[in-house]
């Protein structure tokens, strides 16, 4: 997973690129001076038959046109011979294979395809629109290519995402017939590849009379159009069995992470929380009461800039790709969660930075009078595409002396152009990142002490800009001494 985490860093692709980019422009001068010296030779062994008119009976007549030429060509020839056959570049043509390893691997373009995919659908975008760089009204610098757009369908298509793919080959041909530069040429799939791919995504996805029309709109498949068909649709495709980086699309992320989604309007609290703290009477927070019940809250302006920027120093270089913990305790790498991640450990930290975080930890208590006991903050990062597919924080402990994760706090580093909300489908809400802000929740109710299910929660993929957050979940077990009723009951249910 490290490997994974190199290969994304958007830094280090850049630096392989540059690297690969000089390379090329080393081996194309190479080449260069190997013409160049080449060329002048060539009009120099040309010139004196060039200056006689009548080559064949000059040779004959004139001694000394006809003893440069014995000499010239005993000796010349072979001379060239030698610069000819000299091999060029092979320097950089081993740079180039060295590099092989530091370049991303299909599975990385799977993932990248994963969340543009992932982008587009939950925010509902024209994929021509995305192509041109026009996010949900936020214009990139930047476009898609016809290599890129027929990348996505063809990677949806393997995912058997069958219209998604089509709507991504659509703007691939359409892309094709405004332009092709002299590279794309080169590197670009062809037309009637474009078409064929088309033709059958629209059959896979039950479209039989758009891939007809995408057969016919293409000269050099029109001829072929219905045995192409026929061949198609014999051709079943293959069950739609789970892909790695793929996944369908959540309505309730297409409901709840618009920008201009607003929760049903709920009898909203805004107080300055004082109690029971000194700290808090000298510095108050502003609450916001989300959801009585379940309780949510927000906090605002909890962090200081300073201590922020601190956390991201500690932080982002130890960061690497986040890992699910399975059922059966195991970590790994999977599609429903895509983001970076650190674990703020206070045993690895400098002591400068262990008192910054116990310094939150117990401004967090003051916030809640909950104690934050033995674990660790979770340093998250989001970057493009990045999201969490709903769950619930607890980890299903059903065990009467279990240690599940009793309450959440989510705090945001930073504030992000677009996307990114944390989202609860139940209660349907949706709360925006917002530099300082402290969202704090409860995954088993305080009554029952039973699993909350309503606590169920996701994060919106991001869509413009990045997000760092700080999670920390409460343990039951530090509760001990503060809330002794806080176990859970002989009756606790195991919940999906
Ligand atoms: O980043 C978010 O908004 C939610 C993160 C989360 O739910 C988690 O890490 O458990
Ligand atoms: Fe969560």
């Amino acid at each position: 997973t490290d490997e994974l985490t190199s290969l994304l860093d958007k830094l280090h692709m850049l630096k392989v690129n540059r690297q690969l980019m000089e390379n090329l422009n080393e081996y194309v001068n190479r080449l260069h001076q190997k013409l160049d010296t080449l060329r002048r030779l060539a009009l120099e062994l040309e010139g004196p038959l060039l200056r006689v008119e009548d080559p064949e009976s000059e040779v004959l007549s004139n001694p000394l046109l006809s003893y440069s030429l014995v000499r010239q060509m005993h000796f010349d020839w072979p001379h060239v011979e030698k610069l000819m056959e000299q091999s060029v570049g092979l320097e950089q043509i081993d740079f180039a294979k060295q590099m092989r390893s530091e370049l991303p691997r299909l599975q990385d373009v799977m993932e990248a395809t994963a969340a543009m995919n992932r982008v587009q659908q939950v925010y509902q975008l024209e994929p021509a629109d995305v192509a041109n760089g026009l996010l949900d009204e936020v214009q990139l610098n930047a476009k898609l290519s016809i290599s890129d757009c027929y990348e996505m369908g063809a990677n949806l298509f393997e995912a058997s995402q069958f219209s998604d793919a089509a709507s991504w080959l659509i703007v691939a041909r359409e892309l094709w017939d405004q332009s092709l530069t002299a590279a794309e040429e080169l590197l670009t799939v062809s037309r009637s590849n474009i078409s064929s791919l088309l033709a059958r995504s629209e059959m896979a996805a039950g479209h039989l009379e758009l891939a007809r029309a995408a057969l016919l709109e293409e000269p050099s498949l029109r001829a072929q159009a219905e045995q192409l068909l026929l061949a198609y649709r014999n051709h079943e495709a293959a069950p739609s069995e789970d892909h790695p980086y793929i996944e369908d699309t959540d309505d309730d992320f297409i409901e709840l992470c618009d920008s201009s989604y607003t929760p049903r309007p709920t009898r909203l609290v805004c107080s300055y929380k004082t109690n029971p703290s000194k700290f808090l009477h000298l510095a108050p927070f502003k609450m916001e009461l989300l959801s009585e019940d379940p309780y949510m809250v927000v906090f605002h302006d909890v962090l200081y800039d300073e201590e922020i920027e601190s956390l991201r120093r500690m932080s982002e270089p130890s960061l690497s790709r986040s890992l699910i913990v399975e059922e059966d305790g195991t970590e790994t790498v999977f599609k429903v969660r895509t983001a970076n991640d650190v674990f703020l450990d206070s045993d690895e930290l400098s002591p400068k930075d262990a008192q910054l975080v116990k310094r939150i930890y117990q401004r967090l208590r003051d916030l809640t009078e909950l104690r934050l006991g033995h674990a660790s903050f979770e340093y998250l990062k989001y970057d493009f595409g990045g999201h969490y597919t709903f769950h619930h924080d607890y980890l299903n402990d059903t065990d009467h002396s279990s240690d599940d994760r009793v309450a959440t706090f989510l705090i945001y580093l930073n504030d992000v152009t677009r996307g990114g909300a944390t989202v609860f489908s139940d209660i349907k809400l949706a709360v925006h990142p917002e530099k300082g802000k402290v969202l704090h929740w409860y995954n088993m109710n305080p009554s029952s002490f039973d699993f909350e299910t309503r606590s169920y929660h996701g994060a919106c993929p991001v869509l413009i800009g990045r997000k760092i957050a700080l999670a920390r979940w409460i343990h039951e077990q530090d509760q001990m001494f503060v809330k002794p009723c806080l176990q859970p009951p002989l009756s606790r249910k195991s919940r999906g």
